[in-house]
């Protein structure tokens, strides 16, 4: 999609707002041509050659009613344009949140999620602020030709002569900005890399002490810091040329005006107040060029903007940004129902599993290649099932393409016999719930960190916690429940993590539980523990559950074996242990 097209989609969102804001800013910028004409009836007077004969009272009430007049507009823009703008970059933020939402969760975005906010913040600001100003360009482009029509019609010879100067001098200027927006590249990335030496300094002061390298790290950040003065010195150095160009021109302007005009004011037929209208309108003009300027930075930054978006989409039609959705802003668009728009996959399906079938599942890594291939087995209801094998086999892989959170390249999966069409929408509570390798925890208390949201109702949290084994390490916080687990969950051991997240899945009612290796931050004594209680817990709910570990595949009705991406040897593990060598390697290698 072009820049201009995507502009034009968005005006197309709302393109009223966007014709009452453009009418608002045009007549915003054609303000000033009241007053101009004023003034040089103002001079004209003084001089005995005015038409108008309203006084010099008339004439500054006039001048105050203009003032007063583009104030009014002003304030009448500023709300047009706020109720324009902001509806562009929440279209952005929403459709980009929604497609964001809809990705399979392991592969939503590819950046981090420091990156990715600044996607949502920046470059959907730079959008606004580009669309925005594509009204502020048209209503400046209406007041130059009007205000030229007008100094034409005065003295075609003078107009040009004054603004053909002022035009190039300032167009030149503009032309430079490729080389300020290298500058100021430069200088961001010197003060990023400065910024992010400090934070790898403070992190690192130990090993730094250790290796006994504070000459050299402390050399390494002036140099830093050396690279960042000279490009800072060149970013500035330009702004500032250019802004004394911009604000000079029209002292410039006025004077050759002032060259050019004493000989035709000598000569009769040129007014003072023609002089004043030329120089008054000469600062409007420039801030025209010079704004003109800034917006077609702006639409250039746009266009940068709208390549990045487009990357976080992950090959999405680039119309997935643009596409027209409520916003919920006004009664007339109604209140957003979270329920109705989540629970759409699902329509049709029971919600009791009897039985799940996956054939011939297939993902690959985009960029390594690996994954698994062919993947193929029954889960019948309150069935316990343990994916096993070694490192690397692609026990995470499977369980993550089965839930949708990786994008499957081929197979199917039947719920109850009937074809999971997008499992990443399908696989959520009450269906099914999961617990990844890597707990996602987040700064808040271990309360809300179980909850994630959900009523807390007769027991439900007390009996996940019983499940998860975490009562003793609760009893042993200070504050039990209350305790705030700092970022990412960084107060708690691995285990108590992993727990945690055992208990944010069992606190949900769900059919089917999904365990990413629970069990490696556990000691034999609590897992052995978990599995009991878990068996007590879980009723009728089917598990497929990765594990190595014996207690686990003690337990199992059907094992399956992974190598190298693929199911080697599925059974129980009496059968295994007779006929797969690299299950009793599995289980020997436990014991050892
Ligand atoms: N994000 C990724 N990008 C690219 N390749 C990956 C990624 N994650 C895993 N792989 C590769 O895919 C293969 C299967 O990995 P997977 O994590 O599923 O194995 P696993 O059996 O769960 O391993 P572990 O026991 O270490 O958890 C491995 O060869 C791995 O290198």
């Amino acid at each position: 999609m072009s820049t201009f097209t995507f502009l034009w989609r968005l005006i197309m969102y709302r393109p009223m707002r966007y014709f009452v804001n453009a009418l608002a800013w045009t007549l915003i910028y054609l303000a000033p041509i009241a007053p101009g004409l004023v003034t040089k009836e103002f001079f004209d007077m003084l001089a005995g050659d005015s038409a108008l004969n309203i006084g010099i009272w008339g004439i500054v009430a006039l001048l105050i009613g203009a003032a007063l007049a583009r104030v009014a507009l002003i304030f009448v823009g500023f709300i047009t344009d706020v109720h324009f703008r902001f509806r562009i970059g929440m279209l952005l933020r929403r459709n980009m949140l929604a497609h964001v939402q809809q990705q399979p969760g392991a592969r939503a975005i590819p950046v981090s999620p420091g990156e990715a906010i600044s996607y949502f913040r920046d470059d959907i600001d730079q959008t606004e602020e580009a669309a925005s100003w594509s009204v502020d360009a048209f209503g400046m482009t209406t007041f130059a030709a009007v205000s030229a029509v007008i100094l034409i019609g005065i003295d075609a010879e003078l107009t040009l002569y004054v603004f053909l100067p002022l035009v190039l001098v300032v167009t030149a200027a503009q032309l430079s900005t490729q080389r300020i927006q290298k500058y100021r590249a430069a200088s961001r990335e010197a003060t990023s890399n400065v910024t992010g030496a400090i934070s790898e300094m403070f992190a690192n002061v130990q090993s730094i002490q250790v290796a006994g390298a504070e000459k050299r790290v402390v050399n390494r950040f002036r140099q830093l810091g050396e690279e960042r003065r000279r490009t800072m010195v060149k970013d500035r150095l330009m702004s500032e040329l250019l802004d004394s160009v911009f604000s000079n021109s029209v002292n410039l302007g006025t004077g050759l005006i002032l060259l050019l005009a004493g000989q035709k004011m000598r000569g009769g037929d040129f007014t003072v107040g023609d002089f004043s209208l030329f120089v008054y309108y000469l600062t409007f003009v420039t801030q025209f060029i010079t704004n003109f300027g800034k917006f077609l930075t702006y639409f250039k930054q746009m266009g940068v903007a709208l390549e990045r978006l487009t990357a976080l989409l992950q090959g999405a039609k680039p119309g997935v940004l643009t596409a027209s959705h409520p916003l919920h802003l006004s009664r007339r668009e109604g209140k957003f129902d979270p329920d109705e728009a989540r629970h759409g996959a699902a329509a049709g399906y029971d919600t009791g599993l009897e039985r799940l079938e996956v054939r011939g599942l297939g993902y690959r890594y985009p960029d390594t290649g690996r994954g698994i291939a062919d993947i193929s087995f029954t889960l019948a209801r309150g069935s316990f099932t343990v994916v096993t094998g070694m490192i690397g086999s692609g026990k995470t892989t499977l369980a993550r393409a089965l839930l949708g959170l990786l994008p499957a390249s081929e197979g199917t999966i039947r719920w109850n016999g009937r074809e999971v069409a997008d499992p990443g929408e399908f696989f959520i509570p009450p269906r099914s719930a999961y617990t990844a390798q890597i707990p996602r925890l987040y700064s808040d208390t271990l309360r809300n960190n179980i909850l994630l949201g959900l009523k807390e109702t007769d027991g439900n949290l007390a009996r996940a916690i019983h499940a998860a084994v975490m009562e003793h390490d609760i009893e042993h916080l200070q504050l039990g429940l209350e305790t705030v687990i700092g970022p990412r969950g960084v107060k708690l051991s691995g285990g108590q993590a992993q727990r945690t997240a055992a208990a944010r899945m069992l606190v949900r009612d769900a059919e089917m539980y999904v365990f990413d290796d629970l069990s490696s931050a556990l000691d034999v004594e609590t897992e052995r523990k978990l599995w009991e209680r878990l068996f007590e817990a879980r009723g009728e709910a089917t598990c497929l559950v990765v594990s190595h570990r014996k207690a686990a595949l003690a337990q199992a009705d059907q094992i399956i074996v992974m190598k190298d991406g693929r199911i080697e040897a599925k059974g129980t593990a009496a059968e295994l242990l007779a006929g797969s060598e690299s299950f009793r390697q599995l289980w020997h290698g436990d014991e050892g």
